[in-house]
C-alpha cells in the first residue's frame, strides 16, 4: 500500500508537513498561522487570554507562547502532546471482528445467493484473517428463506483450527440441525423490545429466554460455545427508544444461561454515541465488559462513532459485515451493518491490531458485491480502490 492507502494514525501527525497538519486539524486561525514563516508561526488568538499561539517545528507541536522563557512552557507543550491520549484514553490494543456479513449480511437479500457463492465468501473472509466468522442461521426456512441452505453452507466450509463458525438457533430443532451440521458454536437471540421479539421470532421475550435456556443447556451438554445476542438495544421500529435497564436484563439473563459473549444489536441503527453510553452503562453493571461485543448497524451513519464510544468504554469485540451487507428482514427500513472494511481502517488508524489484512479483505467485499451486482458498500473499500484502478 502506498502511504495514501494507509489510515493516518497519531503517530503520523508529526511527520506531516505543517500546511498538512493545519488543515487536518487545527481550527482555521492555525491555517493562516501557517502561512507564516517557517519554524515558527504565530496568531493571535481571541480565546487564549492574548497570548499566541506558537508551532514548533523541531518539536512538532503548538503551544500557548509563553510570554518569559520558562519551564512552564514545556509543561504546556507536554499537556498539548498528550492530549490525543487524553480524549482516546484507554483504548484496547487489540479488538476482535465478529464478521456477521454471510448470516445477517446476507439473511436479508432478495435474489438467490448459491450456497457455493456463500462458502467461498467465508474461505475469503477467513483467508483475510477473520477469526470469527458468523456461518448461517438454523432458522425456520419459512421466516428466513434466504438461509434455507444453512446445512449445506455449513457442511461445505473447511473449517480452519483456531477460526469460529457461529450459527444462529432459534430453538431446539435449529440447534440439533446445527449440530448435525457440525456446528461448533452456536448464537441465540432475543430482543429487548418485547414488539420485535414477536415479529423476529414470534414469541415474547420471557418465552425466548425460556426456549434459550434449553438450548443453551443442550449446547453445554455438547460443550459447544454460547454467542447470546440482543438486539433492538437503542431503538424499536414499533416501540421507540428503548430503556437501557431492559437491555441490561435481557443481557444479563443471557450471560447468567452460560453465553460467553453477548452482541448488542442496535438493530435499526438509531443509536448515538449518547444513547449508547447510557446503554453500556446499564449492560457493564451487570456483564463484564471483556464479554461484551458491539453490533452496529449503521442506517443513520453513526456506526463508527458508536464503535469508538464503546471501544473507550472498554468493548474490545466488534460485530460488522463485508461491505456493510445487511439488514434485517423483521426491522423495516434498517440498513447493512457497519461494513468490516470502514472499522479496520479506523481501528488500524488508532493504532489498534485486528490481525485482519484489508486487501484481502477487500479482495471478499469485490467478490460478493460483484455477485449481488451491486456497488461496494464501504466507504473506505470504495476510496481506495479509486486510488489504484
Ligand atoms: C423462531 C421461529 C422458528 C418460530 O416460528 P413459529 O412459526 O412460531 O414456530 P413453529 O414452531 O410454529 O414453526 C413454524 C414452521 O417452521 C418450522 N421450524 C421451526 N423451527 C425451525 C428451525 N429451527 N429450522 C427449520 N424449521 C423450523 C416448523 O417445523 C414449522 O414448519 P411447518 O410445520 O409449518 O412446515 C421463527 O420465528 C424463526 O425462524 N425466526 C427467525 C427469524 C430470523 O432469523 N430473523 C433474523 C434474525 S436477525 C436478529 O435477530 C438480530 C441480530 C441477531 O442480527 C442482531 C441485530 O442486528 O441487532
Amino acid at each position: 500500500m502506498s502511504s495514501l492507502e494507509e489510515p493516518l494514525g497519531l503517530g503520523d501527525l508529526p511527520k506531516l508537513s505543517i500546511n498538512r497538519l493545519g488543515s487536518f486539524s487545527q481550527p482555521s486561525a492555525y491555517r493562516r498561522a501557517a502561512a507564516d514563516d517557517r519554524n515558527t508561526r504565530k496568531y493571535n488568538s481571541s480565546c487564549n487570554g492574548g497570548a499566541p499561539m506558537v508551532f514548533h517545528a523541531n518539536s512538532h507541536a503548538w503551544h500557548q507562547q509563553c510570554r518569559q522563557d520558562d519551564s512552564s512552557c514545556d509543561a504546556v507543550e507536554v499537556e498539548l502532546r498528550d492530549l490525543p491520549r487524553k480524549v482516546l484514553w484507554d483504548l484496547p490494543s487489540f479488538v476482535e471482528i465478529v464478521e456477521v456479513g454471510p448470516r445477517d449480511g446476507l439473511q436479508n437479500e432478495k435474489g438467490n445467493v448459491p450456497a457455493s457463492v456463500k462458502i467461498q465468501l467465508i474461505h475469503k473472509l477467513v483467508a483475510a484473517g477473520l477469526s470469527v466468522v458468523e456461518a448461517t442461521s438454523f432458522v425456520s426456512p419459512k421466516w428466513v428463506p434466504q438461509l434455507a441452505d444453512a446445512k449445506e453452507v455449513l457442511k461445505g466450509i473447511q473449517q480452519m483450527p483456531n477460526v469460529r463458525y457461529p450459527v444462529l438457533t432459534p430453538n431446539l430443532r435449529g440447534f440439533e440441525a446445527a449440530v448435525a451440521a457440525g456446528a461448533k458454536e452456536i448464537a441465540v437471540f432475543a430482543s429487548a423490545s418485547e414488539s420485535f421479539s414477536k415479529s423476529n421470532i414470534n414469541c415474547t421475550i420471557e418465552e425466548s429466554l425460556v426456549r434459550y435456556r434449553d438450548v443453551t443447556a443442550a449446547a453445554k451438554k455438547h460443550g459447544l460455545l454460547i454467542r447470546g445476542y440482543v438486539s433492538c438495544v437503542i431503538g424499536c421500529p414499533v416501540e421507540g427508544a428503548i430503556d437501557p435497564s431492559k437491555v441490561a436484563y435481557v443481557a444479563k439473563e443471557l450471560y447468567d444461561m452460560g453465553c460467553s459473549e453477548i452482541s448488542l444489536g442496535d438493530t435499526i441503527g438509531v443509536g448515538t454515541p449518547g444513547s449508547v453510553v447510557a446503554m453500556l452503562e446499564a449492560v457493564v453493571s451487570f456483564v463484564p465488559v471483556d464479554k461484551i461485543a458491539v453490533h452496529f448497524h449503521d442506517t443513520y451513519g453513526q456506526a463508527l462513532a458508536n464503535i469508538l464510544v464503546s471501544l473507550q468504554m472498554g468493548i474490545s469485540i466488534v460485530d460488522s459485515s463485508v461491505s456493510g451487507l445487511g439488514g434485517c428482514p423483521y426491522a423495516k427500513g434498517a440498513t447493512g451493518n457497519v461494513a468490516t472494511e470502514d472499522v479496520l481502517y479506523m481501528l488500524h488508524g488508532l493504532g489498534i491490531e485486528t490481525n485482519v489484512d484489508l486487501n484481502k479483505l477487500m479482495e471478499a467485499g469485490d467478490y460478493i458485491s460483484k455477485h449481488l451486482g451491486r456497488p461496494l458498500g464501504s466507504k473506505t473499500a470504495a476510496a481506495l480502490r479509486k486510488l489504484t484502478t
